[in-house]
């Protein structure tokens, strides 16, 4: 495609050199420039890409999209000024891929907390009904069986575009996918055309990145603000936010609610290890999936799917036999019924969630035993409140490693030990092998009392000093519970 072509529609300040260039890759980063190239130059939180516009003629860039252009161009090579580089990155990553957006139903998923859970649920859900179906989330990219390893939440528009033309490619005709607000911000969903948005929830976090809670629901509403007329906006008004995600948007405005009027209205009839109980468009169906926030997740689901044009009822038969997304909140259970939970969270507001969750389900006489870490080379502010909140909720608490990475695990651990109230020193234990840490629990444990492994959810390596150590939590939890009845751990 010429460089002409691949500026259908895009506004333009100025050009230099031959329009007719032909250009046969996109990319952002200098490090992959060849022959054939347009190189974008974007500026960024920690570098500036035009700094490297020089590096990417070097190495036989075809041409250069920037927002400045260089004081000494190269005859040889196209330059393209325009506004907004990241921006138009979107528009040029569509033409060039051929509109791929356009040909199936993407439908983007945002909220602080439940994106990964929604998407994949309705990933599963399109399967169960007969669709080949794709899937862009954090724990990883999917097109109907292949896995495809993720490295963000929501990839850049380039990658995007590239994974929905293997979608096509591989005759999907739906495609789920995550959109943070870090995606939004710097246009990493530009350009893209969706059949419709979900918002799953707002609570503080990414202060760091967004600076203010205004901010960071400006860019969540972001995502509503560019969704088309053609497309649903489909919102969990019991936040408060959720009506101003609807605020502006051309899409259709839909809602779902376990607590007023909306277009989806669900009701929590009961909630157990065991599952949920709901009535939904006045039927009564069970659900596989643990805690009231998945019922919020399942009506977000079923409202998107019945959008997009779905039979209620087998929208209902479907979701009831979905089992969790991998690492949430995802049981293990003992021959003895000793219930092992492992879920993702790795912060104080998702520990929080989860323990609170376990504490409202179990019997009195159950015991919650929680295992956590706090990584290495990441906010250590964190590490005192998790291991606070542990001690809030459990019986017992076992501190362990989370990816220490070039960190010494026992500073990390003794920064957490901090947080402990000096009323729970007793029931607190420090293992810093996170294997020996889940053992041992498995040891205290008796039957139907909760052991809940956090942190690590589907990750399936603990990353010490640069190495990644195979390390799944579901496989050490069985393991354990193998050894136990096979009496080769001691029990006290
Ligand atoms: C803070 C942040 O969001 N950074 C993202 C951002 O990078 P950046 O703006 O910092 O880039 P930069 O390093 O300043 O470089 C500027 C430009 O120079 C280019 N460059 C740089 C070096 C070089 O030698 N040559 C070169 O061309 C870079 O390719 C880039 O285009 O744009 C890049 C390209 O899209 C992203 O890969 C990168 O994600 C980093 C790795 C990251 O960790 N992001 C996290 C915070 C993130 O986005 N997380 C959200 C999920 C949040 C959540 O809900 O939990 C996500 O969507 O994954
Ligand atoms: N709707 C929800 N509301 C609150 N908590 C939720 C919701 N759905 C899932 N959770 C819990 O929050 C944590 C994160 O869930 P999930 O991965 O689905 O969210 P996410 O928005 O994708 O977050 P992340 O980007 O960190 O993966 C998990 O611990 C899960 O058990």
């Amino acid at each position: 495609m010429t460089i002409k072509e691949l500026l259908y529609k895009v506004p333009i300040l100025a050009t230099a050199g031959d329009m007719e260039a032909v250009i046969n890759h996109l990319t952002l980063d200098s490090r992959n420039v060849g022959p054939g190239s347009l190189f974008i130059a974007v500026r960024g939180t920690v570098t500036d890409g035009h700094t490297f516009i020089d590096t990417a003629v070097r190495q036989g860039a075809s041409a250069i999209l920037c927002e400045e252009m260089p004081v000494n161009p190269e005859p040889a090579v196209t330059y393209v000024q325009v506004q907004d580089s990241a921006y138009t990155q979107g528009l040029i990553a569509a033409t060039f891929y051929g509109h791929p957006s356009r040909k199936l139903n993407l439908v983007g998923v945002t909220g602080t907390n439940g994106k990964t859970s929604t998407a994949t649920l309705l990933f599963r859900l399109f399967r169960a009904l007969g669709y080949r179906v794709g899937l862009i989330s954090t724990v990883q990219n999917q097109i109907d069986d292949t896995v495809i390893p993720a490295t963000h939440t929501t990839p850049d528009v380039i990658t995007t575009n590239a994974l929905l033309t293997d979608m096509l490619k591989h005759g999907c005709t739906h495609c789920f996918m995550e959109v943070s607000s870090h995606a939004v911000v710097q246009q990493r969903i530009a350009g893209l055309h969706f059949a419709g948005g979900i918002f799953t929830n707002i609570t503080h976090d990414h202060l760091d990145f967004h600076g203010t809670f205004d901010n960071y629901i400006r860019a969540k509403k972001g995502f509503f603000d560019q969704l088309p007329a053609s497309a649903f906006a489909l919102v969990n008004i019991d936040d408060k936010r959720g009506m101003v995600m609807l605020q502006n948007t051309a899409a259709r405005k839909e809602s779902f609610s376990l607590q007023t009027l909306a277009t989806f209205k669900g009701k929590l009839l009961a909630d157990s290890l065991f599952g949920l109980h709901m009535e939904i468009d006045g039927k009564e169906v069970w659900f596989k999936l643990i805690g009231r926030f998945n019922a919020y997740n399942i009506l977000g689901v079923y409202g998107a799917a019945v959008l997009l044009g779905e039979d209620p009822e087998e929208v209902l038969t479907q979701l009831s036999g979905l089992m969790p997304p991998p690492g949430r909140f995802e049981q293990v259970v003992s021959d003895e019924q000793i219930v092992g939970i492992v879920d993702y969270a790795h912060t104080p507001d998702a520990l929080q969630n989860v323990l609170e969750t376990i504490d409202g389900l179990r019997q009195a006489d159950e015991q919650i035993i929680t295992i956590v870490g706090c990584g290495g080379n990441r906010d250590a502010a964190k590490r005192p409140i998790m291991a606070e909140i542990a001690c809030k909720f459990s019986d017992k608490v076992i501190l362990t490693s989370d990816n220490p990475r070039d960190e010494d695990p026992m500073a990390i651990l003794e920064q957490m030990q901090a947080g402990v109230p000096p009323i729970d020193f007793k029931k607190t234990l420090t293992l810093p092998d996170r294997r020996e840490a889940i053992q041992k629990a498995v040891s205290m444990a008796n039957p139907h009392d909760i052991i809940l492994v956090a942190g690590k959810g589907h990750e399936t390596y603990q990353e010490i000093n640069g190495v990644k150590h195979d390390f799944d939590d579901r496989q050490v939890l069985l393991e354990a519970f193998a050894n136990v009845k096979s009496g080769s751990v001691d029990t006290p």
